[in-house]
Order: structure tokens, then sequence, then C-alpha cells
């Protein structure tokens, strides 16, 4: 493989998530989820955004996917809505639902584009929030049932499953920081939320296996960012290395590869791992295929006794996007590399990488050289990590369309794709014609 060309079949692809494109979250007799609920009590999202219009994928999905295939994608990363299926989390099935996914599936294969769906990101039915949600111990049934039934209607075309989307981010920034869905501030309820994640995420990897869903693979994507120390002092090393056993991969996939917690977790916070929560770690470790790997930014870590597990960030002057974060492309083969030499994965995919920057429209155009120049730089530290061992197999640029950014409603733009949300237009940004060539070349360098 010459320096610059990415292996042959590498999968190229772009994601989203359903309930920040698809609008219409009650239609054709979908349940509410809990983002629904939650952008819709005020106060909770800037400008009181919803996801009630977003991108209006859910009527537009047609046109989008052609949009894919003009820009030449191998692969494309969705998520289901859970209350789509069953609108009470449970029991009662809603065809029609059912049939939207069918349909979206169909697209995908007839346009040649292949499947990546992750089960969850985030959108939890309302109506299982109202029995505990994720801190209820039965979620892991709920959620097996709900995966399962999906196993069986779009296991014959979708081979490729992510079972839960950034478990971290849904336990501690919905359950402790409160800023997501569900909005809780109870930091016993997040690691009990990380508890569940874990034991629905393998009961459904076992229920996988069963379906025996032909060439079938499964994975997880978990968030990372690159925790550097703020000196070399051993405090600050310690600092550092903590925060990364907290906030990225080694929070799961220490239970799913090696059956415990990371010890730093276990020697500073396991008075908030739920009662007994050993018992549930046999069941736990269980095997996976691939390892879905979100990367957006670094950050510096010093020791701060009054910050929850010793640290806090400290500036370093590196560039921002426009969401605050760092530009830290060394980050992403620190992470990429780490994982590789941590867990040794079978495959790895980047699940997520992207930015978001002040995006204007001049003469129908986006000149988004900053996002280009963004993903140039990360591709070329994926590179760097295939080239020393990482199994890196596929890469997904967050995100193919600007969409409703959570809490942060419309107002950051992720997308290699500009959407007018006035008028639903969609504008190819100079990025997304970048890595439409990236894509033809399988190199990005040109
Ligand atoms: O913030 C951009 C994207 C979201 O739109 C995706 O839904 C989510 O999977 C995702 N994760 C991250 C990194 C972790 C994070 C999540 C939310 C807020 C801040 C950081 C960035 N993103």
């Amino acid at each position: 493989m010459s320096e610059k060309v990415f292996p042959k079949d590498f999968m190229w692809g772009a994601a989203t998530a359903s309930y920040q494109i698809e609008g219409s979250p009650l239609a054709d007799g979908a349940g509410p989820s809990i983002w629904h609920r939650f952008s819709h009590t005020p106060g909770n999202t800037y400008n009181g955004d919803t996801g009630d219009l977003a991108d209006d994928h859910y009527n537009r999905y047609k046109e989008d996917i052609a949009l894919m295939k003009e820009l030449g994608l191998k692969a494309y990363r969705f998520s289901i809505s859970w209350s789509r299926i069953f609108p009470n989390g449970k029991g009662k099935i809603n065809e029609k639902g059912v049939d939207f996914y069918n349909r979206l599936v169909d697209e995908l294969l007839k346009a040649n584009i292949t499947p990546f769906v992750t089960l969850y990101h985030w959108d939890l039915p309302a109506a299982l929030q109202d029995l505990g949600g994720w801190t209820n111990r039965d979620i892991a049934y709920w959620y097996t049932d709900y995966a399962d039934y999906m196993f069986q209607r779009l296991g014959d075309r979708v081979k490729n499953w992510i079972t839960l989307n950034e478990p971290w981010v849904m336990a501690f920034v919905g359950h402790f920081m409160g800023e997501h869905a569900p909005g809780m501030k109870d930091l016993y309820a997040a690691f009990s939320v990380v508890n569940n994640q874990l034991r629905a995420h393998s009961k459904t990897v076992k229920a996988f296996r069963e379906e025996n869903v032909k060439e079938g693979k499964i994975g997880i994507t978990l968030s990372n960012t690159s925790h550097d120390p703020a000196t070399d002092s051993q405090e600050d090393i310690d600092a550092a290395r903590l925060a990364h056993e907290w906030t990225n991969y080694p929070l799961f996939l220490n239970p799913i590869y090696n059956g415990e917690y990371p010890s730093g977790i276990k020697e500073h916070a396991s008075v908030f791992l739920p009662h007994n929560y050993e018992n549930d770690l046999e069941e736990i470790k269980e095997k996976i295929d691939f390892v879905g790997i979100n990367y957006y930014s670094g950050d510096l870590v010093k020791l701060d006794t009054k910050s929850f597990l010793g640290g806090k960030t400290v500036e370093r002057g590196l560039p921002k996007t426009e969401m605050g974060w760092e530009i830290y492309p060394e980050g992403f083969y620190k992470i990429l590399k780490g994982v590789q030499e941590e867990y040794n994965p079978k495959e790895v995919y980047v699940t997520e990488n992207g930015a978001a920057f002040d995006d204007s429209v001049v003469n129908q155009e986006v000149h988004d050289e900053n996002r280009i120049d963004y993903l140039k730089q990360h591709l070329e530290q994926a590179l760097r990590a295939i080239q020393n061992g990482v199994t890196l197999k596929g890469y997904f640029v967050w995100s193919l369309l600007d969409n409703f950014e959570w809490a942060l409603g419309y107002s950051k733009r992720f997308g290699i794709v500009y959407v007018d949300y006035k008028t639903q237009k969609r504008i190819i940004k100079d990025s997304g014609k970048w890595y439409s060539q990236v894509i033809k070349n399988n190199s990005f360098n040109f």
C-alpha cells in the first residue's frame, strides 16, 4: 500500500442519527422518545429547537440517498428510532414504523450503499423512561427484545450492526450533567446506566448470534477524547489516565473484553457502581466483531482534587471548532493506536469524525476549507494508524447532513452537505465534493 493510499475495499461512509435528521417524530403511529419530550421542555435546547422537522429525512430519504450516491458513498451509518417500531418501547409493534426502515434499507441497497445500523442513538421511547429507562435493570430485556426484532426484520439485508452509540454520553451527559435527555443529575444513576447499557449490549450480542444473521457483524460505538497530561508530573499523568479510563473506550471495552471495569474506576469510583455489579460481569464479557470509534478532539488534563475523578481540563492554545473543541489530529492516532494495543479488536471502524464550522452560503456554494483541512489532517492520522497495525476497516464522516445538534439545536453545522432549514434545500459543501474525491481516489492526497 503506497504511503498515501488506503487499503483496497476501505469502507468510506457518512453517519447520521434518527432524531437528528428524520423529523416527523410521531408520524404513522410512532411513539414519543425522550428527546421529543426533552426538546419540547422549555429551556433544554438552544432557541427551543426540536426534532419535529429537522432535515425532514422521514419524507426526503430517497432524495438524500440520491445525494449519497452522487457523493459515491460506499456505506451509510444511520440509527433506528426504537419508538417508531415499539411506540411504547415494548409490546405492540407499529408496522408503519418498520416499513420506513425497510424502504430506507431497500433504497440504500438499490444505490449499492452498505447500511450500517445503529440500534440506539439516544432516543429512548418515553414510555420506558416512565418505568425508569436505563436505570431500570429490566431495560436489558426491553432493549434486547427490540434489537432481536430488528435482526428478524432487517437481518436478511443489514449485515453490520451497532448496538449503542456512545453509552458514556448517554450515561453521564444524560444522567449526571443533565444536559441531554432524560436530564438527570445523579452520579449513581449514571453508573447504573453504564452497567445496564453493558448488560443490554451483551444480551443483544448473544441474541444476534442466535439469530444467526448470515455474514452479520455486530459491535458498539464509543466516544473518545484524547486526554494528554498537562505536565509530565506523575499526578497529571495519573489524572489523564483516569480521565481516559472513565470517558473513553476502556470503560466499556474492559468489561466486554476482560470482564471487569478499568482498575482506576474500581479504585476511585466503585462506590458509584451498582450494588453487586460483579454478578453481571460474566454475562457482559461477550465477544464482539468490531469496535466503533468516535473521535473529535483532545484536551489537556491536570490534577484537580475538587473535580470528579480528580482531573480538570486546561487550555493549550490549539485552534478550535465552532463547538469549542480543540483541533488535535494527533489525538486521533493515539486513540486508534491505543484501542488496538489495549484490546486488539478484530476490526475497528471510525463511526464518527468531523467538525462544526460557521458555514455560509455564497452563490449557492459553501466554501468550507476549514472542514476540508480538519478532515484531511484526521485522515492522515487514520492512515498512519493503519500503517502502524490498527485494523481500521472504514471511516464514517460526521455528518452527511447538517442536523439537530442535541441541546445546541440547529446552531451547529457538521454536515458535508448544507441544509437550508427554511426551504429544506440541500447544497453539497466543498468538503462534500472533496470527500467524494477521497472516496474515488481512496486517498486524501490529490
Ligand atoms: O456533536 C457532534 C456529534 C453528535 O451530533 C452525534 O449525535 C454524537 O454521536 C456525537 N458524539 C460526539 C462526541 C461526544 C460528545 C457528544 C455530545 C456532546 C459533546 C460531545 C460528537 N457527536
